[in-house]
């Protein structure tokens, strides 16, 4: 006899994405209300402590309440709630490296595209974009424009950066490096890890000119070590100098043929030996999945730049092999990433 289909996988993950609208922004209510911080200070509170400290109407937040008991990140025993670990580690502390500013920037920026993604995948261009202000093609140029909107999206830049900087900091070889390019490097949270872990490393930042200003404002001091340079990686050359140029996060907010191309010019830059590494989100080689991936590349299409995705690894292997690099390694990195490199013979 087959499986009844409620006893599913498929439909356990069916229900919670079907719901998962309302439990995401019960999410982000607990977070704007700072329940998880209140729970985490406090080691749990009952509803009448944490109606107190919201200020909320006691029937609203029992509603609230079940929402986030629902999604498991609050448990209740007794009377009382608590944070469950993941909360507590996730949501429950407020440093730059948190969770909350991954999902109160896809609160702000990512869910109200999502919204238009039928017309926008149907299109075949970043429709929803149209929702920020600026003309300029991609959402990266246009929050220029918006000093509040470039302040929640690189927050959660950063946040993520920082969640996934472990992984490159354990497999990014950087021993022999003296010089490296950090091509569309953002805020520097990633310039300043990596010099602040390699005491003989200088970095030279490109980003483009209103990301370069945010960099300078938002960096933590590193002394001299970081260059920052406003560019269009695009269009302008790339700096001499450098042995050794990472693209983190940045590839897959291009098209294969846009990335073969900054690919070559980093190569062209580098001298004999230098590296060339790719750090980012990869979708399963045979792309059939997971949720980080899928996630960023229906972003990527639909509201940032309107090409790219969550590249495979396979797909950045075959771009380091046709630039001409050899020696290419490839490593499965947490946080479905990879880091794939490659060296200049
Ligand atoms: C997703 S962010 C990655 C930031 C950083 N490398 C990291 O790992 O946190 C992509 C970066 O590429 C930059 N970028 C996109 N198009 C660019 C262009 N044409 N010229 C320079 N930088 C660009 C964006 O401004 C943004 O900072």
């Amino acid at each position: 006899m087959s499986e009844p289909l409620d006893s599913t996988e498929v439909y356990r993950r069916f229900q919670l994405i079907a719901n998962g609208p309302a439990l995401f922004n019960a999410v982000v209510s607990g977070i704007e209300l700072n329940i998880f911080d209140f729970l985490a200070e406090r080691g749990g509170a009952d509803a009448r402590e944490i109606g107190a400290f919201t200020g909320m109407e006691p029937h609203k937040l029992r509603v609230l309440m079940l929402g986030l008991t629902t999604t498991g990140l609050v448990e209740k025993r007794g009377i009382d709630y608590v944070n469950h670990p993941v909360a507590a580690e996730l949501l429950g502390k407020n440093g730059p490296e948190s969770w909350r500013h991954i999902l109160l920037s896809w609160k702000t920026l990512y869910y109200p595209a999502f919204a238009r993604m039928t017309a926008a995948l149907s299109a075949g261009t970043n429709d929803a974009l149209d929702a920020i202000a600026g003309s300029e093609p991609t959402l990266y140029e246009r929050l220029g424009h918006d000093a509040e909107l470039a302040r929640i999206f690189y927050s959660a830049m950063s946040a993520f950066s920082l969640q996934t900087m472990p992984g490159l900091l354990e497999h990014l070889d950087v021993r022999s490096t003296r010089h490296l390019l950090d091509v569309g490097g953002g805020d520097g949270t990633t310039s300043a890890c990596l010099v602040q872990a390699n005491p003989g490393l200088t970095v030279t930042l490109l980003d483009l000119p209103s990301i370069v200003a945010l960099a300078q404002q938002r960096m933590p001091d590193v002394g001299d070590r970081v260059a920052l340079l406003p560019a269009d990686i695009l269009h302008d050359p790339f700096p001499a100098g450098a042995d050794h140029a990472l693209f983190s996060h940045v590839l897959d907010t291009f098209s294969a043929e846009q990335s073969v191309m900054l690919l070559a010019k980093a190569y062209d830059v580098l001298p004999s030996g230098g590296r060339i590494s790719i750090y980012g989100f990869a979708a399963a080689d045979d792309e059939t999945g997971g949720p980080l991936a899928a996630r960023l590349s229906l972003y990527l299409n639909i509201l940032a730049t309107g090409r790219g995705m969550a590249w495979p690894a396979a797909e950045a292997v075959a771009w380091l092999k046709s630039v001409g690099c050899v020696d290419i390694r490839s490593a499965e990195v947490p946080y479905e990433h990879a880091l794939v490199s490659g060296t200049k013979p």
